[in-house]
């Protein structure tokens, strides 16, 4: 029999129960901790008791477990191998709930891990913090209960581990000249415990991670992971070595010499490389097909991924398994919810249960031939022709706008040095600007205004008083702070794609499709179900309101073509780089309205700018190509008097610089203050043309920086940086955080401005 079984489901349960339990624990008052704890681990409990059920009703081969996590399971496996780092003083005793969220969110004494982008996804994990210090001590409480609920369901189980390799090379050191790969045999050493401790219980298989075998690896790293699966050979059970988001053949021969007994690879993403595994593939491994796309929401064609196994299940027999591509993380849970979605879109659409029914119907066709499913097979047909001949996919005057766009010039009409003086001359500020970055805090008040809006309570009138009253606040507050470039505060987007997915053609959204994004952070991706097009303004009435409350320049705030593509689903049915240029026209209409409107500075976000960039060096440069050209197909409308401003926050830039200049936005904002502006440094070498704001406080955390460390950090902006073309301002958007130390921050943040502008004037008058 060939097997189906899942790589993970998602957490955050299909009503967010665990953001809301998380976030009650977080907030509990004194005294009231031990209450809330317990009803988190009663939360944690069900969910994935729930989980597990719909894979048992699903006919699956086994229950996935450890796959949850009550906030990150690269955490858990920092926990679990005892590798919290020296600086928080854990080491060597049992971790206490706010030990672990101490680890994830910081506390008085300790920031927090850091945090960044799993893969291309926008899924964050925190980053193991690796030194010469580092030591594993095996502390196995947490997962062991995990299992033991898990064995009371009866069902076969396959516990999910982060694999060694993966764990190590996605950890990072400040020690420069540290090689992480000097604790492989110490980290190797833990795992086999634990895989024999596995094994005792009588667990058959384990499913490990190795999802850094989708990226470049060298030499030396290939070699490490012959030696690590070596040192995790004896008295284990067997392990599924599992790969996602990318090809894995290159490493076909390295990977067939590794000590497991299977592999999974992504047949969505990746389907040209089923033929060299199914020519390489061990005798008594067995393949374990990804058919399902686990990124992405579309109904699986049925007929045609049962075209595709079928002559794998000819040649491997039960050594098949199939599974999504990857863990179904990235996918909302379920559609039963989503009726306001249209019946004939929704048919196109597959979430996280919905997938589990389409392994079962595969496995059951493989199994007991197409017949025994025949008509659920039909209506999988009926709804892939719908979706393939629907006019509403289709867009006369889109397509058009495409063919032309050859010819469209994606360059602004002067070089920078000539737009800065028209900016200057329109703008008038003063050397080291002070600005934020777009919103400012989504109070509890904001939500409940759009909660009842939606729900019919509140009018559209008084919807828009309610935003308008928000935005005010936000300006007032600004003038009182003297910053320079003003923002409205972006009160009225839920989300900074959704908002407008909610108002572009081509898009549909979904009432609870969330997905994790980062702890108890959650976003709704709206979903691109045909051509995308804009057929009213977007923001022009808030940004125009904004405007006439001040004299003092207010930014214009749009998303980018790119961020827009990365944090929404996409189809499948045509080229992201379509999809792009489609994005990229429709935001080139918003930015003009704006300009028309008066507003003297648009900024673009493209925060997941650097997150689209391929795993693979090879396919870098294509992407890039598309990317940039869209972002500036966005702006280029824009007057030379007319500032383009971007923003990208969480970015390792220094490999793509030379294509963040070729945005030629003329100033980004970028994030930098957690790498003490480590950053900068690459700008500085590589001689960035334009103007650059480099973000002086970290926005992640309540805490309130002082004066004197935000100068600090601009001080040696200044070193690398021509003073003249410095902007000051946060790391990213202030949407999380509260009113009380957002003020503060921002008192000291243009306090810092200040006093350095002072000396540079003196300096230069002496
Ligand atoms: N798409 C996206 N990706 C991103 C980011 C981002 O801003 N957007 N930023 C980076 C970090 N990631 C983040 C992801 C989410 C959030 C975030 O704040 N999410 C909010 C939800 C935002 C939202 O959609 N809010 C809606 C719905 C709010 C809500 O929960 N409403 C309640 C009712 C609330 C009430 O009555 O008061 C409900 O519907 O039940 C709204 O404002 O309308 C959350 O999880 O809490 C922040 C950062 C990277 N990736
Ligand atoms: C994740 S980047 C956020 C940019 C957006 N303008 C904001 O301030 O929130
Ligand atoms: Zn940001």
């Amino acid at each position: 029999m060939i097997k189906a079984h899942i790589l993970g489901y998602p957490r955050v349960g299909a009503n967010r129960e665990l953001k809301v339990a998380l976030e009650a624990f977080w907030k509990s008052a004194p005294g009231e901790e031990a209450r809330h704890e317990a009803a988190l681990e009663q939360t944690a409990r069900q969910l994935r008791e729930t989980h597990w059920q719909k894979q048992i009703d699903a006919g699956l081969a086994f229950i996935s477990v450890n796959d949850f996590s009550c906030y990150d399971h690269v955490l858990d496996h920092t926990v679990l191998f005892g590798a919290t780092p020296p600086r928080f003083g854990f080491a060597g005793r049992p971790l206490q709930a706010q030990d672990y969220f101490a680890l994830a969110r910081g506390n008085a004494e300790q920031p927090a891990l850091e945090m960044t982008k799993w893969f291309d996804t926008n899924y964050h994990y925190l980053v193991p913090e690796l030194s010469a210090e580092t030591e594993f001590s095996i502390n196995a409480h947490a997962f062991l209960l995990q299992i033991d609920q898990a064995l009371t369901t009866g069902a076969e189980l396959k516990p999910v581990l982060l694999g060694p390799m993966s764990w190590l090379y996605l950890g990072k050191s400040r020690d420069a000249g540290f090689d992480r790969l000097i604790l492989l045999p110490a980290l190797c050493a833990q795992y086999a415990a634990l895989l024999s401790e596995l094994k005792l219980r009588g667990i058959a298989w384990v499913q490990i991670d190795e999802p850094v075998l989708a990226l470049d690896l060298d030499a030396r790293w290939l070699a490490a992971f012959a030696d690590a699966y070596a040192r995790i050979r004896d008295h284990r059970p067997k392990l599924l070595l599992t790969t996602y988001f990318e090809s894995v053949a290159r490493y076909v021969g390295a990977v067939t010499a590794l000590p497991v007994d299977g592999l999974h690879i992504d047949l969505v993403r990746a389907p040209e490389q089923l033929a060299a595994w199914l020519a390489a593939l061990p005798s008594h491994w067995v393949l374990s097909a990804g058919v399902v796309d686990g990124r992405n929401v579309w109904r699986n064609d049925l007929d045609k991924t049962l075209q595709l196994l079928q002559p794998v299940a000819q040649q491997l027999g039960d050594r098949l398994w199939i599974a999504p591509s990857c863990s179904l993380l990235h996918v909302p849970v379920s559609l039963a919810q989503e009726l306001s979605v249209d019946n004939e879109i929704r048919s196109w659409l597959a979430f996280a249960d919905e997938k589990l029914r389409e392994l079962q119907l595969l496995q059951q066709a493989l199994n007991h031939g197409v017949d025994s499913v025949a008509a659920e097979f039909q209506a999988a047909r009926k709804a892939i022709a719908s979706r393939g001949a629907s006019p509403r996919v289709h867009n006369e005057s889109v397509q058009q706008r495409l063919q032309h766009l050859p010819q469209l010039s994606a360059e602004r009409s002067s070089p920078f040095a000539e737009r800065r003086l028209a900016q200057q001359k329109r703008l008038r500020l003063p050397l080291l600007p002070t600005t934020t970055i777009g919103s400012f805090p989504q109070t509890a008040d904001i939500r409940a205004s759009r909660a009842a809006f939606r729900r019919g309570e509140l009018s559209a009138e008084d919807y828009t008083l309610a935003m308008q009253q928000n935005i005010r606040h936000a300006i007032e507050q600004q003038l009182a702070l003297d910053l320079d470039v003003l923002v409205h505060g972006e009160a009225e987007r839920n989300d900074m794609v959704e908002y407008f997915g909610e108002q572009l053609a081509g898009y549909v959204f979904s009432q609870y499709g969330w997905v994790q994004s980062y702890g108890s952070r959650c976003v709704k991706p709206p979903i691109i179900y045909g051509d995308v097009h804009r057929p009213l303004a977007m923001t022009v009435a808030e940004a125009r309101y904004a405007q006439s409350l001040t004299s003092k320049p207010v930014k214009g705030m749009l998303t980018g073509p790119v961020t827009m593509l990365q944090w929404s689903f996409v189809r499948d049915d045509q080229p992201r780089e379509t999809t792009a240029l489609q994005l990229a026209l429709a935001i080139r209409d918003e930015v003009a309205d704006l300009q028309q409107a008066g507003i003297a500075i648009i900024q673009i976000d493209e925060p997941a700018f650097r997150e689209g960039l391929p795993l693979q060096q090879a396919k870098w440069a294509q992407y890039l190509a598309w990317a940039v050209r869209a972002f500036k197909l966005s702006a280029s409308v824009a007057e030379d008097s007319t500032q383009i401003h971007t923003h990208m926050c969480y970015s390792e830039f220094n490999d793509i610089l030379p294509s963040i200049a070729a945005m030629d936005a003329d100033v980004i904002t970028i994030e930098t203050s957690r790498s003490a502006m480590e950053l900068l440094d690459g700008f500085g070498e590589f001689d960035y043309p334009n103007d650059i704001g480099p973000g002086v406080y970290d926005i992640h955390s309540p805490r309130v920086p002082s004066v004197e460390a935000m100068t600090a950090l601009l001080k040696r902006a200044i070193e690398v940086i021509p003073v003249e073309r410095l902007w000051v301002n946060p790391d990213c958007g202030l949407k999380t955080r509260g009113w009380p130390e957002t003020i503060a921050a921002l008192q000291h943040m243009v306090a810092a401005a200040r006093q350095l502008r002072h000396e540079k004037l003196n300096h230069k008058a002496a």
